[in-house]
């Protein structure tokens, strides 16, 4: 058995695209006195559309295989002759559009009827992010009859007929010595996804179009619309349908993969970056193509539509310490609001849009 897995992982491993995933992944340095140091990385090969903007700005020149291919925006946006239907809009949203959407990501997207990664083990959890700021512990509660919506042990039950709520930290004790329960702020610190309209089925990673679900909201359809007509076929208009928001962690990837579940691939996919600083890697058709590696900044956005929508593509990196995460004009948006400067000091949000038929 061990040998079978074995030869698997090596077969994995051995793609240009596992290489370069493993070459940017977060590693820490074991010789190093001080404790928990990342291991250095070469970044010297990864695109930085921020500098090539400034410099296209200044002088209008552009790095070999790199081209504008659209300006009715206030910023370049940037096309890669290797990869057409991939488009880079560097620095496009505003701090204010980046804090708004920081804001909904943790405070809105998760609310049920969207789901998230913690429905499959807790069911729908609400105002999980109150309860992290509250410091709240999610408990389960065996004995305590379903829809016991808010009781004298002080626990506050999110309104669905299932055991996990939200009690005061002070409480937890005396609900039960053997119930289970987890910290909020744990909770959230391994908040990986939430989905907003059509929701999509990781097990099955298809649509589930019978599950209950909101309309993406509005303000983020007319973004959505905006960002991707440099993409869009000629006289059409995106229709934003389905949305995965993504969380990272420091330490926190997304593997190479492919997003084909969506009708028709000359629709792009408009993904927005928040918060922290991350290598992107743009394959090829096949794994063993060797991956662009690229920088997402906060306030990035990237849209994949036709032949791009076949390329394999991954997140190996978040850079959540202070000197190259590059979030300083966040941090002083958010000096005031403490939950949210705590959380996006080590994190990084990716909203990606989808058109679905
Ligand atoms: O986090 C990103 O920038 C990419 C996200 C992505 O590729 C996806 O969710 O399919
Ligand atoms: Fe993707």
């Amino acid at each position: 058995m061990y040998g079978s897995k074995k030869a698997v992982s090596d077969d994995v491993d051995r793609t240009a695209f596992r290489k370069a995933e493993k070459q940017y992944k977060l590693y820490y340095d074991q010789n190093s006195k001080k404790k928990k140091q990342p291991k250095q990385v070469d970044l010297s090969e990864v695109l930085d559309f921020k500098s090539i903007s400034n410099s296209y700005h200044q002088n209008g020149e552009l790095p070999p295989g790199i081209a504008v291919v659209d300006c009715s925006f206030n910023r370049p946006v940037f096309g890669l002759e290797s990869r057409p239907g991939f488009y880079f809009l560097p620095g496009v949203l505003s701090v204010d559009e980046q804090c708004r959407w920081i804001r909904e990501s943790l405070m809105s997207f998760p609310q049920p009827p969207n789901r998230t990664n913690h429905n499959a083990i807790y069911g729908p959890i609400s105002d999980l992010f109150i309860a992290a700021k509250e410091r709240k512990v999610l408990v389960e509660d065996e004995n305590t009859p379903a829809r016991l919506d808010s009781g004298s042990n002080g626990c506050v039950g999110n309104g669905d007929a299932h055991r996990w709520r939200f009690c005061e930290e002070d409480s937890v004790p005396s609900i039960g010595k053997t119930c289970k329960s987890v910290p909020a702020p744990v909770l959230l610190r391994k908040l990986r996804w939430s989905t907003l309209g059509l929701q999509f089925d990781w097990s099955k990673r298809n649509y589930n179009v019978s599950l209950p679900h909101n309309k993406i909201p509005d303000g983020l359809c007319q973004l959505a619309k905006k960002m991707a007509a440099p993409a869009m076929p000629m006289g059409e208009e995106f229709q934003p349908e389905g949305a995965i928001v993504n969380y990272f962690a420091s330490g926190d990837t997304l593997g190479g993969h492919l997003d084909d579940m969506e009708a028709d691939w000359s629709k792009p996919i408009v993904s927005m970056s928040l918060g922290c600083k991350a290598i992107f890697l743009l394959g090829g058709k096949s794994k063993d193509d060797p991956p662009l590696a690229m920088f997402l900044r906060s306030g990035d956005v990237v849209l994949m539509a036709g032949e791009a929508r076949e390329c394999f593509h991954g997140v190996p990196r978040i850079f959540a310490d202070k000197e190259n995460a590059e979030i300083t004009t966040l941090e002083s948006r958010f000096c005031d609001e403490n939950d949210f400067l705590e959380y996006i000091r080590t994190s990084r949000i990716n909203i990606n849009i989808r058109q679905v038929f």
